[in-house]
């Protein structure tokens, strides 16, 4: 396709202008202390989707007569007592305020939240085709069509998280769930954080832990871009570009930047693995001169729309099959933990501002 056409089929669509409007957004909200409207009995729980370092995510339903049983919610749940040992009580406020000011096509976001004596719950939209990581695992790679299909709705929602200026540190194809149309959403905003300048928390998962990370120089978007290349690696060959059984050998190999690329990579998607997945960050991609545009106007990226992407309107390569809306089919079995709500909230203090 002739490149000056791609970006005209929806001429409307002012990209800069929904930036500057969605990070306004992003910075009132985000004030917010939400209004509290459920709680816990206003839900029935019906099964675990997943679980995490403080909790567990849960499949439910609105309880009641006169409410729609067909709507279903990803409800995740936090222990107050573990997020209080592990030191973790700002980072749980700031995963729900992040989450409630969110409002981009490739983000999940939050419905609703509240706490009793024991939890905090994040009442979120039930995305039912699951991880990517289980599909990645199921088909062992994506076909290239797919990847960048995939690749290009990371893109689109790292420029919206940047320009609000949050920092996302922990990409990977666990955290990214596929809904019922095939598209993406991101999720686990617990390590996300408004950054202006420099942070220095070391945090992500090792594979997928950029140099500077690793180094403890102190960071900024650049790691973004960083976990970016490795889940363009992982999701073409179906394996992470540094890999070892110990944490520190991977991180010697990706401080050193070398890693070989599988033969049936095309040109174009090894250049621009080659210029993301760059040790010195003066010279890698999505944070140069031209920011996000240096990997959008990317001969790998040739082909794609991004107006049309962002508006839904490209037929996804792969649609998984979906039974109903509270299909669970996509989702690991877990066994179910019982509920042990105190009689009295011991870190009411803690959490008044969730
Ligand atoms: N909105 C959702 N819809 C469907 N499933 C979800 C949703 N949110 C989370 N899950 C499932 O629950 C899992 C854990 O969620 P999440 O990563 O947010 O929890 P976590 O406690 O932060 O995990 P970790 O400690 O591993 O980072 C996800 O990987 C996914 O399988």
């Amino acid at each position: 396709m002739d490149p000056s056409l791609k970006r005209n089929i929806f001429p409307m669509f002012d990209w800069t202008n929904f930036l500057k409007e969605a990070k306004i957004e992003f910075l009132k909200l985000y004030e917010l202390i939400s209004s509290k409207k459920y709680n816990r009995d206003s839900f029935e729980f019906l099964r675990t989707l997943g679980r995490g370092a403080f909790g567990r995510v849960y499949l439910a339903t609105l309880a009641g007569e006169n409410e729609d049983h067909d709507v279903y919610y990803a409800i995740k749940v936090l222990e107050k007592a573990v997020v209080v040992k592990s030191k973790q009580i700002k980072q749980a406020i700031n995963e729900k305020r992040i989450l409630q000011a969110l409002n981009f096509p490739f983000c999940v976001y939050l419905e609703y939240s509240f706490q009793d004596n024991s939890y905090l719950y994040l009442c979120l939209p039930f995305i039912v085709c699951g991880e990517m990581f289980k599909h990645l695992t199921k088909q062992k790679r994506f076909p290239e069509p797919l990847a960048k299909f995939y690749a290009a709705q990371v893109l689109l929602a790292f420029e919206y998280l940047h320009y609000c200026d949050l920092i996302f540190r922990d990409l990977k194809p666990e955290n990214i769930l596929i809904d019922d149309k095939g598209y993406l959403k991101i999720t686990d905003f617990g390590f996300c954080k408004i950054v202006k300048t420099r942070t220095y928390t070391l945090c992500g998962t090792p594979e997928y832990l950029a140099p500077e990370v690793i180094l403890q120089k102190g960071y900024g978007k650049s790691v973004d871009w960083w976990t970016f290349g490795i889940l363009l690696y992982e999701m073409n060959a179906g394996r992470t570009p540094f890999r070892a059984s110990d944490p520190m050998k991977i991180y010697e190999k990706a401080v050193k930047g070398k890693y070989s690329t599988p033969d049936y990579f095309s040109y174009e998607l090894k250049d621009l693995i080659k210029n993301i997945v760059q040790v010195d960050i003066t010279k890698r991609y999505g944070i140069l001169k031209n920011g996000v545009n240096d990997i959008k106007d990317h001969p790998w990226f040739m082909d794609m729309n991004w107006d049309a992407l962002f508006n839904g309107h490209i037929e996804p390569p792969y649609l998984p099959d979906v039974k109903g809306a509270g299909d669970t089919s996509h989702f690991d079995r877990y066994h179910e933990a019982t509920w042990n709500i105190a009689k009295v909230d011991r870190y009411a203090k803690e959490f008044q501002d969730f």
